[in-house]
């Protein structure tokens, strides 16, 4: 390993400039790619970027059957029934879902049959059993009776009160999709409802860009772990808790490692033994000026800076070992590394799951309260709760604390970033800003 002064200089004159959070972005992301496409089964793919054109490979639903339980019949047979003068048909069997040995219905018989189950030869339409007496000989029922009491009710007779229209109650072989036709598109975002087609298709496993695996490792000797009894002076772990939340929810795999020490050797053999693992290394905390700051001085291939923002000042972005694996640095204030995940690595989890929607949705809003002063020449994001327009008025943000990076009660009864641009020192009460939405 090189001095540390031969290290400073390794990282040249860009960490004595301030550069701003698009500058710190573009270089992030001018290094990630989306993630090579896999075969995953349909469960594992939830929520992940389908990258093949899926086609309906036989007609769905695969064959003609009944929408109710009932009576398969044929309609010249019932098309005079009525209550006082009902259709008095022969049952010539019992068809259950699944079935794949199917009555005959010749005129004058009915099949009994049930939800999903196929229509048999000779059907045309199918009685709700409510329109019958069940087979009891009696007025119309409500229900069939349960198998188990009712041996024989795929057998005897049936009264129809009602007639049925040719196909009423039948759902058409291909009446959903046809053998050919394009069911899900590549690019597609899979969730429940297209993980649901592709299972109906039969479709065990469905190429697609896989999420990104994500390990988020805290630093400071200052932080206990969460159920823990903290000592003088020390502090629960909430970073590691916080990202490694942000990162699922941004739809990556993510690992929580707890806290490790300020000490350079064991940050570095953290983070090595973690790259097995990791397509994406977080890091917070030890990024700052301080004697402590563990991660800068440990992590000697990445690049720390300063930016034009507030909060989340200090950050660092490199790639680090045989895979050169993307790492980011986020500072250690919870409000500062949740603010810089924000903007700096949900939008690398979401490249590398190829999806078209990197960044958070940005609206413009009234912010009735202003804002009384925003340091110049750095961008801020204060922690804000908006509100969209309704038919009395226009989408609203309400600042939400202070702009302290410790507030993290604040940061968690917020819904959005106001964003203060650089040249802009205060806001007027009533005045527009932008907002990120954070949902
Ligand atoms: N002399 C200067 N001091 C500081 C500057 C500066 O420019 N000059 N910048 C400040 C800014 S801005 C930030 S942001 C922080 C960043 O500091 P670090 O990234 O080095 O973070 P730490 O010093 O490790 O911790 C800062 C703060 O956050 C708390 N913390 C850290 N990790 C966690 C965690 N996992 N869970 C909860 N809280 C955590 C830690 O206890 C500290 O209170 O530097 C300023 N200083
Ligand atoms: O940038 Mo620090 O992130 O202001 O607290």
């Amino acid at each position: 390993m090189s001095s540390t002064a031969e290290r400073a200089a390794d990282r040249g004159p860009d960490q004595d400039r301030v550069w701003t959070v698009a500058e710190h972005l573009d270089d992030i992301l001018g290094h990630v790619h989306p993630l090579e496409p896999i075969e995953l089964q349909l469960l594992d793919a939830q929520g992940c970027v389908l990258v093949e054109d899926v086609t309906v490979p036989g007609a769905l639903p695969p064959f003609d059957n009944s929408s109710m339980d009932g009576y398969a019949v044929r309609t010249a047979d019932v098309a005079a029934a009525t209550e006082d003068h009902p259709a008095v048909l022969t049952v010539v069997g019992d068809i259950a879902a699944g079935s794949g040995d199917l009555p005959a219905v010749g005129p004058g018989e009915a099949a009994r049959i049930m939800t999903g189950a196929p229509i048999p030869p000779g059907g045309q339409a199918v009685v709700p059993v409510e329109w019958t007496d069940g087979g009891l000989d009696s007025g119309p029922v409500t229900h069939m009776p349960a198998r188990g009491s009712d041996p024989h009710g795929g057998s005897g007779r049936v009264r129809v009160f009602r007639p049925a229209k040719d196909a009423q109650h039948v759902r058409a072989r291909g009446s959903d999709a046809d053998a050919g036709e394009l069911a899900l598109r590549a690019g597609t975002v899979l969730g429940a409802p297209q993980i649901g087609l592709l299972a109906a298709l039969g479709r065990g496993t469905v190429k697609v860009r896989p999420r990104p695996r994500v390990v988020v490792l805290s630093t400071g000797s200052e932080l206990v772990q969460p159920g823990e009894d903290v000592g003088p002076g020390r502090i629960h772990d909430s970073n590691s808790f916080q990202l490694t939340a942000a990162a699922r929810e941004a739809g990556a795999i993510a690992y929580r490692v707890g806290a490790v020490a300020d000490d350079a050797e064991t940050l570095r053999a953290a983070v090595e033994d973690q790259l097995v693992r990791a397509d994406v290394v977080v890091t917070s905390g030890g990024v700052s000026v301080g004697a402590y700051d563990v991660v800068k001085e440990a992590m000697h291939e990445v690049h720390f800076r300063k930016l034009a923002m507030q909060p989340g000042k200090p950050q660092g972005f490199g790639r680090v070992g045989p895979e050169s694996t993307p790492l980011l640095a986020l500072p250690g204030n919870p409000v500062s590394s949740y603010v810089s995940f924000e903007l700096f690595v949900r939008p690398v989890i979401r490249t590398m799951l190829g999806s078209a929607d990197v960044h958070r949705t940005i609206v413009q809003a009234v912010c009735p309260e202003g804002v009384a002063s925003s340091p110049k020449d750095r961008r801020q994001f204060l922690r804000g709760w908006y509100e969209p327009a309704t038919i009395d008025g226009p989408a609203t943000v309400s600042p939400v604390g202070g702009t302290g990076s410790h507030l993290i009660k604040a940061m968690a009864h917020s819904n959005a970033l106001i964003v203060v641009p650089e040249n802009v020192t205060e806001v007027a009460p009533g005045g527009e800003v932008d907002v990120v939405l954070l949902a």
